[in-house]
């Protein structure tokens, strides 16, 4: 399907966007958290290139993945599943301090949001970000006044690449799947799009786990949002 195909003939429709690597470059903010919480373990610093790539599938499998020093972490045993959740809380309570430091919002992106919300678009942000750090993220950076609905990564009992937070928003927005779009950086966002039958639009700037976007199957890759419009 073609953007114009996405975007043109179905507005007003109902259009979702993922936050971390796609609204908001948040990965200094995450990587200053992780690394501080490393340090008060008395581990070394995972930095910002590689906190980058295990981004994506919320802030627990981030801890995980930072206490393991590798994406694809092993089952726990309960000696690590108590250093996990201590870790957790000493994250929580480093990035509560740091969320909005660094981030940025992504070159087109308050462009095309002011636009759809002109057009009269209702929009939400579906992330795994713990729902408590994305409204003040997105009133920092003066993008909240666009949402009219926040889903978090703890909000559901599911998160992406699952479509439950996906298909909930829609429904709270009273959207179909025949007037609804995902905009996401990652195969979290694509996969979860896929499993509940709505478009994907793909940011190539975005995280993404390290890896290309290209091959991941989304309805349409763009360089920024201001394409959509
Ligand atoms: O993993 C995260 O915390 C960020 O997730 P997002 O890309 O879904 O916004
Ligand atoms: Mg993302």
């Amino acid at each position: 399907m073609s953007l114009a195909g996405l975007f043109n003939q179905r507005w007003p429709g109902v259009a979702l966007f993922d936050l971390d690597g796609t609204l908001v470059d948040s990965a200094p903010d995450l990587a200053a958290a992780v690394d501080c919480t490393l340090e008060q373990l008395g581990r070394k610093p995972a930095g910002l290139e590689q906190v980058r790539e295990w981004v994506g599938h919320g802030s627990p499998v981030l801890m995980r993945r930072a206490l393991a020093g590798k994406a694809d972490w092993e089952p726990a045993s309960a000696a690590d599943d108590a250093l996990f959740d201590d870790a957790l809380t000493l994250f929580y309570n480093n990035y509560r301090q740091l969320n909005g430091k660094h981030a940025v919002v992504y070159p087109g992106v308050k462009a095309c949001l002011e636009s759809l919300s002109k057009r009269g678009c209702p929009m939400a942000v579906v992330t795994n970000k713990p729902e408590q750090f994305v409204s003040p993220l997105l009133k920092q950076l003066e993008l909240d006044h666009h949402f009219k609905l926040v889903v978090g990564g703890d909000s559901l009992d599911t998160r992406k690449p699952d479509p439950g937070p996906l298909l909930h928003a829609m429904k709270a927005l009273n959207g179909s799947r025949g007037t609804t779009v995902m905009v996401g950086d990652s195969a979290a966002d694509v996969s979860a799009a896929q499993a509940a039958g709505i478009p994907c639009v793909a940011v190539t700037y975005g995280y993404n786990f390290g890896r290309s976007i290209q091959a991941l199957g989304a309805d349409a890759v763009v360089d920024s949002l201001s394409e959509l419009l």
